[in-house]
């Protein structure tokens, strides 16, 4: 009962955040493109940020930013994407545009001196990633924020999860999400290849960011992946399986779906460990001088892109002792024991950081974003390697598929 209140006035809170009494000069965000992820990503959260205000809006028809704009109480509109990047009063921008417009505005944005926040996947391709997280702008000490968005990373959920991941002892991995067959029309966005659109895009970039983070290093190859055409593209996949190998010969699958059953909606995260010697005290036995533990660990994750709305790690440790330095499969005793954990605040993951229950991953993520921008230090963090990272596994994934490589854009030549 007193979880489906938790779940009921934590859901309720998401789309009603209280207002937080601002700074005397908070951080001021721009947002390019009338975007629907706008309000989930950026202006709800921002609503409970002491340090931000949502100040403009710009939109390519200038009549979409002023309804935008009044819709959700944004204070002003600008004239153009351009304009909003040469309005001195913004100190961020918020980049919710196509992945393959992603490399230009980013770049456009830390050149007029902006911090910025970009969307998932932050860029169409590797090429581009290097030209972006590599591009000298960032190398100087007054150098401004980047962020890919790669918002699940923030949550508490994700950090209690890996605190139960050993990513050198990772054997193999698998990280799946889908999104309901009605959600997106065959003109979406993430059906057009010109905008960087596909399934590997746009799901493939949670799917393979999870997979380097609990393999704790990016695929050396995606040796298979398998795809079904977007409605209107050959060029763009509308679901994907793929299947990688990691450093060690260890496996990782992923896959994805932008038209899944209803029966396929919770995006799961499953990890096993190689049989690793674990201390008595962390079996939490007493064994004879003789005798060692053996542990192999399972987790899944479910639920791991949006926790906060509900979610669940299941651990499973599958113990046995054995005489110490036999592998030859010589069981002395086996036993398991299992347990299924939530940390929808730091709190519950016996840390000290803000946050509230009903804080959503982008919350958490606006968080950090300004902490960074107010050097201060940020406990939780996407740096460049990980987006470069994220970008070399979907290359991978496309080439294995033997569809072209997402579009780079024409600025990558002139970008430093
Ligand atoms: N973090 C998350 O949970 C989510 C992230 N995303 C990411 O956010 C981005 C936007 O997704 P979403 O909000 O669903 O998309 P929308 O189609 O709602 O928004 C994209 C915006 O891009 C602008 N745009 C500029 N040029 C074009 C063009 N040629 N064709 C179409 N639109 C154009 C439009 O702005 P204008 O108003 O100027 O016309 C539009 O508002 C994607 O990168 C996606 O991966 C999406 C959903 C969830
Ligand atoms: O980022 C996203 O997360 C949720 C999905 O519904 C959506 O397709 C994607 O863009």
């Amino acid at each position: 009962m007193a979880s489906v209140f938790g779940f009921a006035r934590r859901n309720w809170l998401i789309f009603n955040p209280p207002e937080a009494p601002k700074s005397a000069a908070p951080l001021r965000f721009g947002i390019l493109g009338a975007a629907d992820i706008g309000p989930m990503a950026l202006i709800l959260p921002a609503k409970s940020h002491p340090d931000v205000v949502v100040q403009t809006v710009a939109a390519r028809d200038p009549k979409k930013a002023k309804a935008y704009a009044k819709k959700h109480g944004i204070p002003e509109v600008s004239a153009s994407y351009q304009d909003l990047l040469d309005n001195s009063n913004i100190d961020c921008v918020y980049v919710p545009l196509p992945n393959g417009l992603h490399f230009e505005w980013a770049l456009r944005a830390l050149k007029a001196g902006k911090h910025v926040l970009v969307e998932k996947p932050s860029v169409d391709n590797v090429t581009e990633a290097e030209a972006l997280f590599k591009n000298p702008i960032l190398s100087n000490p007054k150098a401004p924020v980047l962020l890919e968005a790669t918002h699940y990373v923030f949550h508490p959920a994700w950090t209690t999860f890996m605190s139960y991941v050993s990513p050198a002892d990772v054997s193999s991995a698998k990280s799946a999400l889908w999104v309901p067959a009605w959600k997106f029309n065959a003109d979406d966005i993430r059906y057009q290849y010109d905008l960087g659109g596909g399934a590997l895009m746009d799901l493939g970039a949670y799917t393979a960011s999870s997979l380097s983070r609990v393999f704790g290093a990016v695929a050396e190859e995606c040796e298979e992946c398998l795809v079904q055409e977007a409605p209107n593209d050959p060029r763009c996949d509308r679901l994907f399986k793929a299947r990688y190998r990691f450093p060690g010969g260890r496996r990782g699958e992923m896959e994805g779906d932008l038209k899944a059953p209803f029966d396929r909606l919770s995006p799961d995260l499953h990890v096993e460990h190689k049989a690793v010697v674990v201390s008595t005290a962390d079996a939490g036995v007493e064994v004879p001088d003789d005798q060692e533990v053996v542990r192999v660990r399972k987790i899944k994750f479910s639920n791991y892109v949006m926790p906060s709305i509900f979610h669940s790690i299941h651990i499973e440790d599958g113990f046995q002792t054995r005489k110490i330095g036999d592998t030859s499969g010589n069981i002395i005793k086996k036993w398991t024991k299992s347990k299924t954990i939530k940390a929808y605040a730091w709190k519950e993951a016996g840390i000290d950081q803000p946050g509230e229950p009903s804080w959503t991953t982008y919350r958490y993520q606006l968080e950090e974003f300004v902490n960074k921008v107010r050097g201060k230090e940020a406990k939780q963090w996407v740096n460049s390697a990980d987006s470069i990272n994220t970008a070399k596994m979907i290359d991978m994934a496309y080439t294995a598929a033997k569809l072209p490589l997402r579009p780079t854009s024409k600025l990558v030549d002139s970008s430093t």
